[in-house]
């Protein structure tokens, strides 16, 4: 169960989360939408330990704020919106970091961690990449061998900003596809910023539109997906 009660978080001019309150049951994938500049990634920083907030929030009964960095990796993988790589590097190699957390240290990556990656870039359908410098590949390729490497994380809270932006239609669908396939399957917990809206018909779980004067999570349906690509296409208020 993730537990937000009372969240308030934002920077010093704007308060953006105000009074945040939900109960999330576990395994569930919710999809956080709203207006550019309405306050998703700075959601996403306060629940990463990136920005102070005020209020609570609990995982399974622990405290965010109280855990140890490590303890809190353990529970938790996050993708942002931007990440980079300034040195050439083999996608293998960058997509087999996302074991880390299970290597002690200094321990190499073995041939077992290797296929560990190859199995997954076969079902992420870019097992062509496996050889490539990342650094060489298109923004969309990057996006999915990010995205490789957070599910190598293996968390059970998985926090992914717009993970679909660069992305073909095709792709954007297949991506959605796993997301809710990570819950179903594995038990995730999948918090996944998103703009993509037409791309959630058909999935299970919930929505919560921080445009909204007071966000809720609403289970998604076609009814709520349609009022929300309503609500979003006007003005933010
Ligand atoms: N470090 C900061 N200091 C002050 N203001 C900030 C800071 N970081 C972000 N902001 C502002 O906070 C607002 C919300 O930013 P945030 O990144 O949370 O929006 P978002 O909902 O994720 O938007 P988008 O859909 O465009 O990615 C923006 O107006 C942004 O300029």
């Amino acid at each position: 169960m993730l537990e937000i009660k009372d969240l308030v978080a934002g920077y010093e001019q704007r308060m953006l989360i105000r009074n945040l309150f939900f109960s999330l049951p576990e395994p569930a994938f919710v999809a956080i939408v709203g207006h550019n500049g309405g306050g998703k990634t700075t959601f996403f920083k306060a629940l990463t330990g990136q920005l102070p907030y005020q209020g609570q929030v609990r995982f399974n009964g622990s405290n965010f704020k109280e855990l140890p960095r490590q303890a809190a990796s353990n529970i938790l993988s996050y993708l942002p919106q931007k990440n980079s790589v300034s040195f050439p590097i083999p996608v293998r190699d960058l997509a087999v970091m996302g074991l880390i957390r299970k290597k002690r240290f200094l321990e190499n990556y073995n041939t077992a961690d290797y296929q560990q990656v190859d199995q997954l870039l076969v079902e992420l359908e870019i097992a062509h990449l496996a050889h490539r410098d990342f650094t060489e590949l298109s923004g969309g390729e990057q996006q999915l061998i990010w995205l490789a490497q957070l599910m190598l994380q293996d968390t059970r809270l998985c926090l992914l900003d717009e993970p679909t932006q660069q992305l073909d239609v095709y792709h954007k669908k297949h991506v959605f596809q796993l997301m809710t396939d990570w819950v179903n399957q594995r038990q995730k917990t999948v918090l996944c910023i998103t703009h993509d809206l037409p791309n959630l018909y058909g999935h299970k779980g919930y929505l919560l539109n921080l445009s909204k004067p007071q966000p809720q999570l609403e289970v998604l349906t076609s009814a709520t997906i349609q009022d929300n690509i309503l609500f979003l296409e006007q003005k933010l208020g």
